[in-house]
């Protein structure tokens, strides 16, 4: 039987740690890493960051918008990045935020999450709102093929707010709320009365500050992982991913991408500055 990505993930955090490195290569910080804008510079920063903390920490999620930017020559590198990470033994999370129409979301669930495909990690972010029920596709490969999903829930960005808490004085609650179910719905299908996580988690930013108990939001009925951007750059401290997610705190992947990359290229700095970060979650 196929180990599914739930239960990889948690042995390894259990070891590890709580924390999941960013690969975002934005143009400045190249310029800061004293290299060009071009795709020698993409592979030279992302797999220096890979290099740094491949013992440290149980994931890295590549930013895919940032290797699209430079056409098939980028799509490249992240190819060759996630081989790398899956040679480390480093999990690897596809920041794509794919979501489409049941029929064209089987396409990119098979290019992020099938066996075959040159660019496959071991989980993919979605994006549910073309409706929870579009991603069933990608859902189905996951668990056919041992590999998870990360649901967009609640952002850290201030505008998501406009949609995700939409709702929240109606007996039905709000989107965000809707969507916790709906992936914990999930993972109680995938994991019956089975114990530790499912693969279906859920992408809550650590900025969301005390939204989660404005929207009677309990992260802990989920039984999966809990991807939190925000630490670092959007200012998130450990102090606030404990407060933020209060009894779910065990299951929070806090991510931080320009947090970490600031300090390179020197590798031993990369690497004091991702075990301060760990020590701090
Ligand atoms: O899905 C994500 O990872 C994500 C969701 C979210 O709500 N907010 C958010 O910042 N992200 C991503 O997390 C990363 C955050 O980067 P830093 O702010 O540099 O740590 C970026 O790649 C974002 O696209």
């Amino acid at each position: 039987m196929i180990e599914q990505f739930g239960q990889r993930l948690q042995a390894k955090m259990a070891v590890q740690g709580q924390l999941c490195v960013g690969i975002d290569p934005h143009p400045e910080l190249l310029l800061k890493w004293g290299l060009g804008d071009d795709v020698v510079a993409l592979k030279r920063f992302s797999h220096g960051i890979l290099d740094a903390v491949a013992d440290l920490v149980p994931v890295i999620k590549p930013q895919v918008a940032l290797f699209e930017r430079f056409g098939s020559a980028g799509i490249a590198v992240l190819e060759e990045l996630l081989a790398a990470a899956r040679a480390a033994g480093v999990l690897t999370i596809a920041d794509a935020k794919r979501g489409d129409i049941g029929s064209t979301m089987a396409a990119y669930a098979s290019a992020w999450l099938d066996d075959a495909s040159p660019l496959v990690a071991d989980a993919v972010t979605l994006s549910p709102y073309l409706g929870f029920g579009s991603l069933r596709p990608a859902l189905e490969l996951a668990e056919r093929t041992g590999r998870g999903v990360f649901v967009l829930a609640l952002t850290s960005n201030p505008e998501g707010a406009s949609v995700q808490h939409t709702g929240a004085t109606e007996p039905s609650g709000s989107v965000a709320a809707g969507i916790v179910r709906e992936a914990s719905a999930e993972n109680a299908r995938v994991l019956g009365q089975g114990a530790g996580w499912g693969s279906t988690g859920l992408v809550v930013g650590a900025t969301v500050e005390d939204t989660l108990e404005a929207l009677e939001i309990d992260l802990t009925t989920l039984r999966g992982p809990i991807l939190a951007p925000g630490l670092g750059a959007q200012g998130a401290t450990g102090a606030d991913l404990r407060r933020v997610f209060g009894a779910a705190y065990p299951q929070v992947l806090a991510t931080s991408s320009r947090g970490i990359a600031a300090a390179g290229p020197n590798q031993a700095a990369l690497r004091e500055a991702t075990e301060r970060t760990l020590a701090d979650l």
